[in-house]
């Protein structure tokens, strides 16, 4: 008997049921999909790895098999394809194959030929993981986790992250708090050259001088009062990896001026020794702040932010990439589902209306925690508004109610007000309706302007 999960995706019945049959037989999970379509969209959402292989048809109406594949690998998921193959489709099997499937089989199969592959992929994965616990240890392994997204803006962040791992420019990462710096640092450190060495990480704004210092260049015993023992730098330990400078706009100017000697010179001196020391390092910096402004202001030296800058990467606050919202709480549910083992089947549209009408100035990490809090709230196994009292209360960003330095258009402040009137009515189109004072044929309409027409409301009860 297996303890593992498989995903069948095959528009043809008989296939679906042969398979379906012989795995549930050995203890297999199943999940079914008969469109190529629907398992693409469930791959935007959701992240397939927790599920041990994906049998995929190559031949299907709607979308092909190729295709599935192409976006699998380009979302990076880890998830083991075969391809299932009719014998005169044997040439996408080869493609296929080029495009980094696991394996294929020619239909009809023998049931032994899906359970050598089963037994060859759990097989890897045991060594996989046991690969990873030891790079833990080690303290290589950087920051990982799937990026969930459907926005255009953050897909350019995706491409752009995954192009630039290939050269060995130093990145500077920008974006607002929790919009997800660290986890691309981690990513373009996973798909370098450099990814089986070392990913190393510090934080330059918790830091005292002092400590920053001798965390990043060591030193040698009794160099300060306090340095009982030789201590190796982050430097040191990062030499051929990545070394992730967080926050570094808060470095201050005298870690600066040292920093710029490593970028420049490639060597530097442990605190306490005479001799230098050369080393081969991937710089990836990440701020909050403005970096230019902080030249302009000078707090940052330019030389340094010019080493750094090579190429940087702008993360988009949660707020301009509203259509994440909705995958990111899915993704949030399901690993919290899986945490509390606790099924979360579902948002109620009101929760979800919620969501999208917040600002989220916390970014991601405030989406998540708010996931996981209305989680340990919610008596059934759908989350609705009710648990989620962090926003329901909280006004809209300023920016978006238009104060401040920026005002917005009309049709901007229209949604928000539309949204802010059915938060308050409890999603009930007709009471929101007359509150507007427009016909409900006109609010039907904006809603569906808004691409909100779905999630608006359930049929109101008390309407005609
Ligand atoms: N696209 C994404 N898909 C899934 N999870 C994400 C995504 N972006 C960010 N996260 C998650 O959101 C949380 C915050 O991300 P991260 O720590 O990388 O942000 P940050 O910008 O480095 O934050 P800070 O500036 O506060 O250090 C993490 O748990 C991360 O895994």
């Amino acid at each position: 008997m297996y303890d593992a999960r498989v995903i069948i995706c095959d528009d043809e019945v008989e296939i679906v049921r042969y398979l379906n049959k012989i795995l549930t037989t050995r203890g297999l999970e199943v999940e079914i999909f008969t469109s190529g379509e629907a398992l693409l969209r469930t791959l935007e959402h959701r992240a397939l790895e927790e599920s041990d292989l994906l049998l995929l048809d190559v031949k299907m109406p709607d979308v092909d098999g190729i295709e599935i594949l192409r976006r699998v690998k380009e979302l990076k998921l880890e998830i083991p394809v075969v391809m299932m193959t009719a014998f005169a489709s044997i040439s996408s099997a080869i493609e296929a194959m080029k495009l980094g499937a696991y394996d294929y089989v020619t239909k009809p199969f023998p049931k032994e030929k899906i359970f050598g592959i089963l037994d060859k992929v759990l097989e890897r994965k045991e060594l996989l993981k046991e690969n990873s616990a030891l790079k833990d240890e080690l303290g290589k392994s950087a920051p990982s986790g799937y990026l969930v997204y459907t926005s255009d803006a953050f897909r350019r962040v995706h491409e752009m992250a995954v192009q630039v791992a290939q050269s060995d420019a130093n990145v500077v990462i920008l974006g607002e708090s929790g919009t997800g710096k660290e986890l691309i640092a981690g990513l373009i450190h996973s798909v370098s050259p450099r990814k089986e060495q070392r990913f190393l990480s510090i934080n330059c704004a918790t830091l005292s001088d002092t400590l920053l210092e001798s965390q990043l260049f060591g030193h040698v015993r009794g160099a300060f009062t306090g340095a009982v023992t030789h201590q190796k730098g982050l430097l040191e330990e990062a030499h051929n990896g990545t070394l992730f400078l967080d926050e570094v706009g808060d470095m201050s100017p005298t870690i600066q001026a040292k920093l710029l000697r490593v970028l420049q010179e490639g060597d530097y001196i442990p605190v306490g020794e005479t001799k230098a020391r050369s080393v081969d390092i991937r710089f990836l910096a990440a701020t909050n702040k403005d970096l230019e402004e902080e030249v302009r202001q000078k707090r940052f030296r330019e030389d340094l932010f010019f080493r750094l800058n090579v190429i940087s990467i702008h993360l988009p606050p949660l707020r301009e990439r509203a259509e994440d919202i909705e995958p990111l709480a899915r993704y949030f549910l399901h690993r919290i589902s899986q945490r509390m083992k606790k099924e979360f089947v579902n948002f109620t549209p009101e929760a979800l209306l919620l969501m999208q009408s917040y600002s989220w100035p916390g970014n991601i990490r405030e989406l998540e925690n708010a996931i996981e809090r209305a989680a340990i709230l919610a008596r059934g196994t759908v989350i609705s508004a009710e648990n989620l009292p962090v926003w329901k209360s909280a006004p809209l960003a300023a920016e978006q109610r238009g104060e401040g330095e920026r005002l917005l258009p009309l049709e901007v402040v229209e949604r928000e007000h539309i949204l802010h009137v059915l938060q308050k009515t409890g999603c009930n189109k007709s009471r929101t309706a007359k509150i507007l004072n427009i016909a409900r044929r006109t609010l039907d309409r904006k809603l569906e302007e808004y691409g909100m027409q779905d999630k608006a409301a359930p049929a109101d009860a008390d309407d005609p």
